[in-house]
Parts: C-alpha cells; sequence; structure tokens
C-alpha cells in the first residue's frame, strides 16, 4: 500500500464473459453500492462484445470499468480494432494496454504499448500499463531490467499520477497458480515506484501501481499488503462477482 493513495482492484475478464456474465456485473455494483466492498475502487474490463451492455449497468454507480485493448489511433479504415474515444463515449474510466498476451500473440513491442497509452490518455482514459517478465527472464536474474525497460519504453511520458496506472504481472504467475514471494513482488514494485520518479517526478510517488497474476482471494491480503503494492490486475478470479469482492475485502 502507499500512503494516500486509493487501491484500485480490477478485473480482466480476457476473452471470457457472455450476456449471462452481466450478472455478475450486477452483483458487484449492488455489493459496493451496499459498503460490502471495502475501500478500493473496483472496476472491471469486460470483453469489447459486453462493454456497452456492462456500461448500462454501471452507469451512475460506483465501480468503473474499461477496455483491455485500444487502438493506437482515434477512427478510421483499423478493421476490427477499437479506440480509446470510442471507450470514453461509452463512459469507459481505463483502458488497459501492453498485456502480455497481447505482447506475445499479437507481438506489441513498448513503443506500440506506448503508443496505445497516449491514445489513451488523449481520449480522457486512464492507462493501465502492464508490464512483467517471464520464467526464463526471471531465472537468468533478470526481471529488474526487463521490467524496467517495459516501464521506461511503454509509459506516456505526459501522463499525470491520475491518468496512468502500471500493472506488475509477472508472465509466469499468470493463470498458473503460481506467484512470486512477498520480498519479489517488493522488490519489483519497488524499482517501479523508483523508475516512475524519474519519469513523473514527485508525481510518481502516487501513481498506482497494481500486482497480477494468480490473486485469488486465498492470497490477496498479503499481496494486496505489500509495499507499494496499490491494488490488483485480476484475470480469472475476477469473472465472479463472489471472488472479485473477496479479493477486495483485502481493504476492509
Ligand atoms: O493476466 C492477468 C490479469 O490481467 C492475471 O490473470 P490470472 O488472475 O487469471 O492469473
Amino acid at each position: 500500500m502507499t500512503p494516500g493513495v486509493r487501491p484500485l482492484v480490477a478485473g480482466n475478464w480476457k476473452m471470457n464473459g457472455l450476456k449471462a456474465s452481466l450478472a455478475e456485473i450486477e452483483a458487484m455494483r449492488k455489493a459496493v453500492e451496499a459498503g460490502e466492498a471495502g475501500a478500493a475502487e473496483l472496476a472491471v474490463c469486460p470483453p469489447f462484445t459486453l462493454i456497452a451492455a456492462a456500461a448500462a449497468r454501471l452507469e451512475g454507480g460506483p465501480v468503473t470499468f474499461g477496455g483491455q485493448d485500444c487502438s493506437p489511433h482515434a477512427s478510421g479504415a483499423y478493421t476490427g480494432d477499437t479506440s480509446a474515444v470510442m471507450l470514453k463515449d461509452l463512459g469507459a474510466t481505463y483502458a488497459i494496454v501492453g498485456h502480455s498476451e497481447r505482447r506475445t500473440y499479437h507481438r506489441e513491442t513498448d513503443a506500440d504499448v506506448r503508443a496505445k497509452a497516449e491514445a489513451a490518455l488523449k481520449a480522457g482514459l486512464v492507462a493501465i500499463v502492464c508490464v512483467g517478465e517471464t520464467r526464463a527472464e526471471r531465472e537468468a536474474g533478470e526481471a529488474i531490467a526487463i521490467v524496467s525497460r517495459q516501464v521506461r519504453g511503454s509509459t506516456p511520458p505526459d501522463g499525470a499520477p491520475d491518468t496512468v496506472v502500471v500493472a506488475y504481472e509477472p508472465v509466469w504467475a499468470i493463470g498458473t497458480g503460481l506467484t512470486p514471494t512477498a520480498a519479489d513482488v517488493a522488490e519489483v514494485h519497488k524499482a517501479i515506484r523508483a523508475l516512475l520518479g524519474e519519469i513523473y517526478g514527485a508525481g510518481g510517488a502516487t501513481v498506482r501501481i497494481l500486482y497480477g497474476g494468480s490473486v485469488k482471494p486465498a492470497n490477496a491480503k498479503e499481496l494486496l499488503g505489500i509495499d507499494n503494492v496499490d491494488g490488483a490486475l485480476v484475470g480469472g478470479a475476477s469473472l465472479k462477482a463472489s471472488d472479485f469482492l473477496a479479493i477486495a475485502a483485502a481493504y476492509r
């Protein structure tokens, strides 16, 4: 936790969720409105097909939402892409950019991710910039170097503390049930904090740095209590309101 920073627990549904899943989003809103969710901000990032319907269910309430990616362009002939402007038009707060699944399966580079983050900011969204090392990189002792390169290369230099979130997601911890030790998380988050100070000056002290990778109700309290961990980016456990809320309860 970082003093003075409101934590963010964000759910990344990835390519999961059909219309019936909107009931989970309604349940999240109800629980937060009933004061059952604790102090953190809750955000949900459903697949693009559900965002408009999710927006209608979340309108005027305390649960925020976003997209899992955005185009670096505002509009135009980019078949299949979705722009940050379009997300903003639906009332979104966030765009996740540079998730490792996009870096891997869509070969997104740091420069691509930065262009998307800049488009998000320009549209008035907050960019959640994802970084994280692979297992081989960690075993080679390169985790800090890789994450530092990604933070330097992917964050928008014109960002401000409230328009950028960094999510540290070790690739080997995503969907595997494995998590780094608390000491390893603390080391990486401390390094990211120092870099954010270099990039954003004093404002870097209050940029939210999330941890992601196999966050579950059972490990949330330990992971979210680590210095410089200001919330979580949750995959699988964000699909069910009960699990997601149990994770957010770490901040009660
Ligand atoms: O990639 C993630 C969130 O963006 C983490 O996914 P899991 O929580 O399913 O490990």
